[in-house]
């Protein structure tokens, strides 16, 4: 369970507000969270983890304050960038799940092993040797997930995990994650997905300005945009 407590964040050189005092308490196991180009959903996304840090209020995951217990909260939230090569450390496809066990198992050849199952159990046992730069955008991506899921986190936050890559391994991806046996929480530009989960958040300005229904949530941020976009239109 995420449990936001009028977590708010500031810019940390301006004090610029990024997200208004927010409380949700998120218990489904398929959240989205839309919104336009810098509205504060990554922001939102990296409170969850701990990676962003609220000014004021708190942000608890399964009752572990995110400030206060950062790495037993990372420990339950595994994270997954737009950008893969951002998380992809290592030369290789099995050192890099390999070093993201180096926490959990400290045996060499058994890191080694829960590796290689990591990749098998995702499709990618045939890259584990491959340089990580070899590999394509969709790989890389699976790659990044597969760090993530080898360290058995309860809860995936996955921000605009689809937006890089083309529409096959869009729907490749899309459809793991759906799949997945744990809490996701996947910021997104894909309306479609967006739709599928159970529960939607937008975002605006920094602020959630609409929580609950997929559909609902999708058509209120159509409506913004495009409200938006006439508005800028006859300005
Ligand atoms: N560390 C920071 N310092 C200053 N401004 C920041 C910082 N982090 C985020 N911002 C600003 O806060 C706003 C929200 O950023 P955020 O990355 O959360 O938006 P977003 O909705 O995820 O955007 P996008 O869809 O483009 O990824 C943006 O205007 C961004 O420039």
């Amino acid at each position: 369970m995420i449990e936001f407590k009028d977590a708010a964040v500031v810019a940390p050189d301006s004090g610029v507000p990024i997200l208004e005092p927010t409380t949700l308490t998120l218990t489904e196991d398929r959240v989205s969270i839309i919104g336009a180009n810098g509205s504060g959903k990554s922001t939102l996304a990296r409170l969850i983890n701990g990676l962003v840090l609220p000014v004021s209020g708190s942000v608890e995951v399964d009752g572990l304050d995110t400030q206060k217990h950062g790495a037993q909260v990372r420990r339950k939230v595994g994270y997954l960038f737009t950008d893969a090569s951002a998380q992809l450390i290592m030369p290789t496809a099995i050192e890099d799940v390999a070093l993201s066990l180096r926490r959990v198992i400290k045996n060499r050849r058994e890191r080694d092993d829960a590796a290689l199952a990591a990749l098998k159990e995702i499709g990618l046992a045939s890259k584990a040797d491959v340089s990580v730069n070899a590999l394509s955008g969709g790989q890389r991506q699976l790659l990044a997930l597969a760090g993530v899921l080898a360290c058995t986190p309860s809860i995936v936050v996955a921000d605009e995990p689809t937006t890089l890559l083309d529409l096959r391994w869009r729907a490749h991806v899309g459809a793991l994650l759906r799949s997945l046996p744990l809490q996701v929480i996947e910021v997104t530009h894909d309306l479609d997905s967006a739709a599928r989960a159970e529960r939607t958040l937008v975002v605006d300005l920094g602020r959630v300005v609409f929580d609950g229904d997929p559909r609902e949530a999708v058509q209120l941020y159509r409506d913004l945009m495009f409200g938006r976009a006439s508005q800028g239109a006859t300005a």
